[in-house]
C-alpha cells in the first residue's frame, strides 16, 4: 500500500526517529509522525509525501502510549521550544542514548564503540540560563483564542515549529526560572505600549526585535538584552527605568541593534543601558563572565556535569599541551588547566575571546592563551602538535578543511564535545581512518527536546 497526501492512515507507534518524531510503519513504508511516541496508536494526517517517507500529523489519538506523561506547559504540542514535554523523562534519556548510538552506527558506521547511559539533568524545568523571545506582528494564536477578540498584531514569544514568522504571545515559558517570567511580561506590555511599532518577520518593518534574557545560577542575577532594529534612546530609556524599579536582580541591560534581516538576535552595535557590561556566572570552582552575544552553555547545572566529562576522559597529567578548538568564553579551557602544562584556545566570535581572557585573569589561570578567528585559518598557527585536542563545535559540527587539518595534525587523542549527534557521526567518518572511538557519554543538557549533548574519546590507532 502506498499513502497519499491527505489520506488518514491508522497506524502504531513503533519508535521515535532522531529529530523526534514517532515512527510508523505501513506495509514497510516509513511515516514520521510528529507528536508522537512508541506504543502510540493514531489516526494520522499525510503531510508530506517523498519517495521514501511520509510526514504525518495526529488527527486523533486513538490509544495513547504508557510512556505519555501530562506535560505542565499550556504551549505543549504548539511551541518549537520544547516538543517532547509529553513523553515520559526517563524515556527521554533512553531516546536520546538511543539517537546516538543509531547516528554513529547509520552515518559512521561505527558499531562497536561504547555508548554509556545519558546522564540526566539536575533540573528538568527552569533549567535555562538564557532564553531568546522573538517579537512579531504576526501572533500564532492558541486554540482557545480563536474566534476572540485577541490582538493578532503583536506577539513576543517563542516560534511555531517549522514557521518563520508566526511567534506565539508566551505568557510564560518553564524552561526558564523565576522572575524570567515577570521580567518576560512587564518587558511585553512595554513594547505593546511603546510608540514604536513591533518588527514585522515577513515586512522587515518595525522597532522591537528581540528580548534576551539571561540568568545567572551561581549569583541569581540577570541580563536583559532587548534587540532592536535601529537606535532610539528615548524610546528604550523608560524599559530601563522600569527594569531598575522592578528587578534589582537585573544587574545588567543592553540594547543590540540589527538591520540585518535575518532572525538572529545578534546586533551589529552593543550599547549598554545600564549595570554591567557582562553577567558574571560560575560553574563548580570557576568564575565566568558572559557577554551578551557570547556562548555560554544554557544549562549551567549540566555544564559541571559535562566538563567533568572532558576532565574525565581527557585525563591530564600536568604535563600535556592542550588545544581547545571552538573555545567560546574558555570555559573548558579553564576548567582542565590546572590539569595541563599549557592550553590554547581558538574562537571566531571577539567579545567571547575577550570574556576568555578576563575569565582567565579572574581565575588566576596563566597557562591558557586564545587566538581570534575562524579555526579554518587560525588552525594552522598553531605552533606544534599538541598531546590532546578538545573539539566542541556548533550544531553544524567540523568544517571539513578542519578535519582535514585535524588529521594532518594527527595528536594522540581528541576529546569530541558534540550538541548533535548527527554531525558528530559525519565526522567520524573522517577521524576514524586514524582515530578509534572508544567510548561515548551523552549528557542531558536539554530536557523536553530531542537535543543531546556527547562528550565521544577518540585515541590515535
Ligand atoms: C558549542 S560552542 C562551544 C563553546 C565552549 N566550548 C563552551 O563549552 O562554552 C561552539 C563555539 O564555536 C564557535 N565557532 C563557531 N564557528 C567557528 C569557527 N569557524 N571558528 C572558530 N570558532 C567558531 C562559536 O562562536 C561558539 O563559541
Amino acid at each position: 500500500m502506498s499513502v497519499k497526501k491527505k489520506q488518514i492512515v491508522e497506524c502504531e507507534v513503533t519508535d521515535v526517529a532522531f529529530g523526534g518524531k514517532g515512527l510508523a510503519k505501513i506495509d514497510g513504508f516509513a511515516v514520521f509522525i510528529d507528536q508522537t511516541v512508541t506504543g502510540d496508536r493514531v489516526a494520522a494526517r499525510i503531510v508530506r509525501k517523498k519517495r521514501n517517507y511520509a510526514e504525518a500529523v495526529v488527527q486523533e489519538l486513538l490509544r495513547p502510549s504508557p510512556l505519555r506523561v501530562t506535560a505542565p506547559c499550556p504551549y505543549s504540542g504548539y511551541c518549537g521550544g520544547c516538543k517532547w514535554q509529553f513523553i515520559d523523562y526517563a524515556e527521554q534519556i533512553a531516546l536520546k542514548r538511543q539517537h546516538v548510538v543509531d547516528c554513529l552506527a547509520h552515518i559512521a558506521l561505527i558499531d562497536d564503540a561504547t555508548v554509556h547511559e545519558t546522564i540526566p539533568s539536575e533540573r528538568i524545568f527552569g533549567y535555562r540560563n538564557k532564553m531568546e523571545f522573538s517579537c512579531s506582528d504576526r501572533r500564532w494564536l492558541m486554540p482557545h483564542e480563536l474566534g476572540t477578540e485577541t490582538d493578532m498584531g503583536f506577539a513576543l514569544g517563542l516560534h511555531v515549529p517549522g514557521t518563520f514568522h508566526k511567534v506565539l504571545d508566551t505568557r510564560a515559558c518553564l524552561l526558564q526560572p523565576e522572575p524570567g517570567n515577570q521580567i518576560l511580561d512587564m518587558v511585553r506590555e512595554f513594547m505593546r505600549a511603546s510608540r514604536r511599532p513591533v518588527y514585522g518577520l515577513r515586512s522587515h518593518e518595525g522597532f522591537w526585535r528581540f528580548l534576551m534574557l539571561r540568568h545567572s545560577v551561581a549569583k541569581d542575577q540577570w541580563m536583559v538584552n532587548v534587540v532592536t532594529s535601529e537606535e532610539d534612546r528615548d524610546a528604550v530609556a523608560p524599559l530601563v527605568e522600569m527594569i531598575g524599579h522592578r528587578f534589582p536582580q537585573v544587574t545588567s541591560v543592553i540594547n543590540n541593534i540589527t538591520a540585518r534581516k535575518s532572525g538572529v538576535a545578534i546586533g551589529e552595535r552593543e550599547i549598554l543601558l545600564a549595570g554591567e557590561p557582562v553577567l558574571r556566572d560560575g560553574i563548580g570552582p570557576y568564575a565566568f563572565d558572559v557577554s551578551a552575544n557570547s556562548f555560554f552553555q544554557t544549562n549551567t547545572r549540566g555544564a559541571k556535569t559535562l566538563y567533568d566529562t572532558v576532565a574525565q576522559y581527557a585525563d591530564l597529567d600536568g604535563n600535556e599541551s592542550v588545544v581547545d578548538l571552538y573555545c567560546g568564553t574558555g570555559t573548558i579551557a579553564i576548567w582542565l588547566a590546572s590539569h595541563a602544562r599549557e592550553i590554547i584556545g581558538l574562537e571566531l566570535v571577539e567579545s567571547a575571546v575577550a570574556d576568555a581572557r578576563k575569565n582567565c585573569i579572574a581565575n588566576g589561570i596563566d597557562n591558557c592563551r586564545f587566538i581570534l578567528g575562524d579555526i579554518k585559518e587560525t588552525l594552522a598557527s598553531i605552533p606544534a602538535v599538541p598531546d590532546m585536542l578538545v573539539i566542541d563545535p556548533p550544531r553544524i559540527g567540523m568544517h571539513k578543511d578542519v578535519v582535514t587539518q585535524v588529521l594532518g595534525m594527527a595528536p594522540p587523542s581528541i576529546v569530541y564535545v558534540s550538541c548533535n549527534p548527527a554531525t558528530l557521526a559525519r565526522d567520524m567518518i573522517s577521524l576514524k581512518e586514524i582515530y578509534a572511538l572508544k567510548e561515548v557519554q551523552p549528557v542531558d543538557m536539554f530536557p523536553h527536546t530531542f537535543h543531546v549533548e556527547s562528550v565521544a574519546r577518540l585515541v590515535k590507532r
